[in-house]
This record gives C-alpha cells, structure tokens and sequence, in this order.
C-alpha cells in the first residue's frame, strides 16, 4: 500500500480551451491515513481539485497520483461525496444502498452504510426526492462509506447539516479514519469545524496552493508578533500579514531570523492562519511534505 493517498505535480486545469485556469502549478504531497481539510474562497478551486482526484475530471497538464496510481484506475478504492450530492430521485433509501453494494462487490460494509441512515432516522422507504439536503447528505455519506475506501473526498459534506448531524456524522468519519486508517479529505468553509478533526490543512486560492502540510507544522512555523512599530523589524522574515496601530506593529510571520528581545509572540490559531492568508493572496505560499521534508516558499 503506498504511503502517498495524493500527490500532485504541476497540476493544472482549464475549462473549455478559451476558459481561464481553475487550477494551477499545484505541486502538494497528502500522506495516507491523514485527515485534510481543503480550505479556500468561493471559485478557489477545490472542488475541481477534489473531481480530478476522484477521477471525475481529467487535469489539463501536469501529474496526479491517487493510492499510488492514476485517478481513473483508483476510483474503486475512492469514495466521493460532490458538492451537490448526486443521487437517484426515483430511488427509495434502502434501494439505494442495495445499489450501492451492487456496485461495489466485494468491498461493501452493509452495517456501516445502514448505521449512517438509521442515525438520521431516515425511512428506508422513503424516497430520495422527499428527503430534504440534509437527509440526502447522509445518504450520500452512507453510500460513500458503505464502500470502505481507502480514501474519501468530501466536498463540503456538512453544509447543509443542522448541529447535532454535523457532529456524530463527523465522529463518525473520524472513527471511520482511526480504526481503517481512511484518508479524508473534506472541504468547508467552517475553519474552526476542521480544528478539532483534521491534521493536514490544503488552502487553495485563485487555483493555487497556498499552504500545504501537516497542520501542527504549518502552525510550528508562523508566529503571531507584536512590538513597536518598525516594519524594518519585519524585513528578515516571510510576512504573512502587518498591521500598525498607533505605535504598535502586529504582524503574522515566518520567522527567518532571530526576533527583537522586545517582541512579544504568541502561537496562532489554526484559523488565524488560515484568515491571514485569506485576506491576503500575495502572502508567499508554504508547503511542507513531512516524507521528503520538502519545503518550498513561493
Ligand atoms: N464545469 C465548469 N466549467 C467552467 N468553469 C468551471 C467549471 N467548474 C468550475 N469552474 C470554474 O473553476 C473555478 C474553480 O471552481 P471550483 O468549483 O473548483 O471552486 P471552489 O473552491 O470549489 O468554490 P466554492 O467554495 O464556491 O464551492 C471557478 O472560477 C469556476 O467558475
């Protein structure tokens, strides 16, 4: 089993010859067994990035490896929950999941798929066109974890998720990662939903990688400082972020150099990360690879 879910290299996609490039240069590592989450504006690029790993999309120019092989040839190890969760409006509940292990022979855990639906109360008779999202959502999850994949593309799964749903279908996930060692990767837009459950952070913007890595490390190298204003201070390190107010300076950084004594410093919360290279786009790009430990600043 290779130790690569999905590794990207000068990944690139257009749509339609004239479009514009929904991604590109993307080059990030996410090792098996990892939880990721996919962060990124509204027309970032990550659910092209999640169809393309599912195979649904073919890339445009450069290499995409999913479990070791090609995106296509992987697909039936891959479960994929799109945006939009595309199902069968004809179908009922229980006619959907009998589809599901008839597609999937062999690699099919009945008990698992029946426990996501029964914990929604869903009627199995139900059909898919009555249920309202939130119901189609777990139904969807149902069928993607029903297959026992060695890796799971979740396009912002828990949107439309009332409290309560979110977090026992997210237990559920997690439970389903520890005790199979399924790599997740989930898209949302609620960072602080991620913090908890997730180890390895890809934020995408305007069809780039932004930051790419295991999350404690991503955060091990920023800091959040504070002292007196004097950006010229600033000059040594990656600066993420600056502001001035009155006489103090508050930036967030990558140091590169030995901090002034006068500094105060304080670690940042994933989403205070995640929010800095948010509000700004030219904040030079950061992705670590924890098996070659490669590093890259852009
Ligand atoms: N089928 C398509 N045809 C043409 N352009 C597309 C298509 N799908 C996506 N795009 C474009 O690619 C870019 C990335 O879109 P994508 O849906 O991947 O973003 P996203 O990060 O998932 O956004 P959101 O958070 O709003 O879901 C956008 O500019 C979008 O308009």
């Amino acid at each position: 089993m290779s130790d690569t879910a999905i590794e990207a290299t000068g990944l690139g996609k257009r749509f339609g010859r004239r479009g514009g490039w929904a991604l590109r240069d993307c080059a990030f590592r996410l090792p098996a067994g990892r939880v990721c989450a996919v962060v990124g504006p509204n027309g970032a690029g990550k659910s092209t990035l999640l169809a393309l790993a599912a195979g649904l999309l073919p890339p445009t120019e450069g290499q995409l490896r999913v479990l070791g092989t090609g995106p296509a040839a992987a697909r039936p190890r891959v479960g994929f929950v799109a945006q939009d969760k595309p199902l069968y409006p004809q179908l009922t509940v229980a006619e959907t999941l009998r589809m599901g292990a008839d597609l999937n022979p062999g690699h099919w855990d009945p008990a698992v798929a029946e426990q996501v639906v029964a914990r929604g109360d869903l009627d199995p008779g139900a059909r898919i066109r009555s249920l309202s999202g939130g119901q189609r959502t777990r139904v969807a999850l149902a069928l993607a974890l029903g297959k026992r994949p060695e890796l799971l593309l979740l396009d912002e799964p828990m949107a439309d998720l009332d409290p309560l749903a979110r977090h026992e279908l997210m237990g559920t996930l997690m439970a389903q990662a520890a005790q199979y060692g399924t790599t997740i990767a989930m898209s949302s837009h609620v960072v602080a939903e991620l913090e908890d459950s997730c180890d390895h952070l890809l934020l995408v913007g305007d069809g780039r990688i932004r930051l790419a890595g295991d999350i404690d490390g991503l955060l091990a190298a920023h800091l959040r400082v504070s002292g007196a204003a004097d950006r010229a201070g600033l000059d040594a390190h990656a600066v993420v972020e600056s502001r001035v107010t009155g006489r103090q300076l508050t930036a967030l950084i990558r140091p590169a150099a030995p901090l002034p004594a006068d500094w105060r410093t304080s670690a940042p919360s994933l989403e205070e990360l995640v929010l800095a290279h948010l509000r700004n786009p030219q904040a030079p790009a950061l992705t670590t690879a924890p098996a070659a430990t490669e590093e890259s600043a852009a």
